[in-house]
């Protein structure tokens, strides 16, 4: 069993890296989490996470990279019995890009919610027009997570 499953989808890899410093970070905190680039629907069930860290970017005009497509959609097709189990989201965009702010982490949220996960903590959304440093920006809000994850034990 995994305690903390963390997905992520990234065209250029700001999101990745991200994604690999949330694992050093909720395992820092001491829980059982593991980045999985790439992973499809079977293997992440065979896991059995408890809960879901999504980190994203969105790439086109309001699209999920295509790393993180192709697991949405077969969670969409396949709708895996997560009821009840924590979800939380970090989004990277850029608000040059409007209405399409951070659309892939809003649509991916959704989809989880749809499937009856509960939220822990509103999605943190990293804007590139107003920091470089999203991994260190995203520490605090991390750090809430990890607490809230670790009390839910
Ligand atoms: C071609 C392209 C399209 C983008 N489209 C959007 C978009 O629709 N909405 C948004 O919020 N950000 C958009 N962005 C900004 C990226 O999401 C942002 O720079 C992010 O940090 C990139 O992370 P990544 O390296 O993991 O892909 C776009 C960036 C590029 C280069």
């Amino acid at each position: 069993m995994l305690e903390v499953a963390i997905l992520s989808g990234s065209a250029f890899g700001a999101a990745e890296e991200v994604a690999r410093h949330a694992e050093q970070q909720l395992t820092a905190a001491g829980l059982a989490a593991c980045h999985l680039p790439d992973i499809g629907l079977d293997a992440l069930l065979a896991l059995d996470p408890q809960a879901l860290l999504v980190v994203t970017s969105t790439t086109g005009m309001g699209e999920v990279p295509d790393d993180l497509q192709a697991l949405l959609d077969e969670i969409e097709a396949w709708q895996p019995d997560w009821r009840g189990r924590p979800v939380a989201v970090i989004g990277l965009g850029d608000s040059c890009y409007g209405e399409n702010f951070c659309a892939a982490a809003l649509q991916a949220h959704a989809l989880l919610l749809k499937l009856g996960m509960r939220d822990v903590q509103s999605q943190l959304q990293l804007d590139a027009s107003e920091t470089v440093t999203p991994a260190e920006d995203a520490e605090p809000w991390l750090a809430r997570l990890a607490a809230q994850l670790l009390k839910l034990r």
